[in-house]
């Protein structure tokens, strides 16, 4: 692929593990950081320029670190959305993100372009130790 475009940043959400038989079963909190990575086979128009100059903007990829009033997931309570319900592991929120983030990607293309040749990876810091990273 000859282009990768990366990105990372952070949302703070609180979240409860339901079921969990430990901490985590209780609500707490994170400072969730994202990397994403998106490879694409060529430039495009994205959201915000019709020239083929872009993989995507990052303004796009970004989306989830805008307030959760605003559509992101900073500032949640991570089982409120329906999308992630009480199963908000790591696991669960970074394939959210890759879904969600390729879907609002994919909204962004000119029509006839399906977008076949990007790839997303998505790398999730619960804590500054404990990553899970989610790619196809
Ligand atoms: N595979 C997963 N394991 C755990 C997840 C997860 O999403 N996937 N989540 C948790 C809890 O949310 C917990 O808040 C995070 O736990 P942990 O990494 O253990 O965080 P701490 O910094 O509090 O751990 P220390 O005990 O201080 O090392 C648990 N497991
Ligand atoms: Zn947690």
């Amino acid at each position: 692929m000859p282009w990768t475009l990366s990105t990372e940043f952070t949302f703070d959400s609180a979240h409860t593990i339901t079921g969990y038989d430990g901490p985590c079963g209780r609500l707490h909190g994170h400072t969730y950081r994202v990397r994403l990575q998106l490879t694409s086979e060529r430039l495009r128009p994205s959201a915000h320029v019709r020239r083929s100059i872009m993989v995507a903007d990052f303004k796009t990829l970004k989306w989830a670190k805008k307030d959760v009033t605003q559509g992101g997931l900073d500032h949640a309570y991570l089982n409120d959305l329906p999308d992630l319900g009480d199963d908000t592991t790591a696991e669960v929120i970074a394939a959210y993100l890759h879904r969600e983030t390729l879907r609002r990607v994919k909204e962004t293309l000119d029509e006839g372009d399906d977008g076949a040749d990007l790839r997303l990876r998505v790398s999730l810091w619960e804590t500054p130790d404990s990553c899970c990273e989610y790619w196809e």
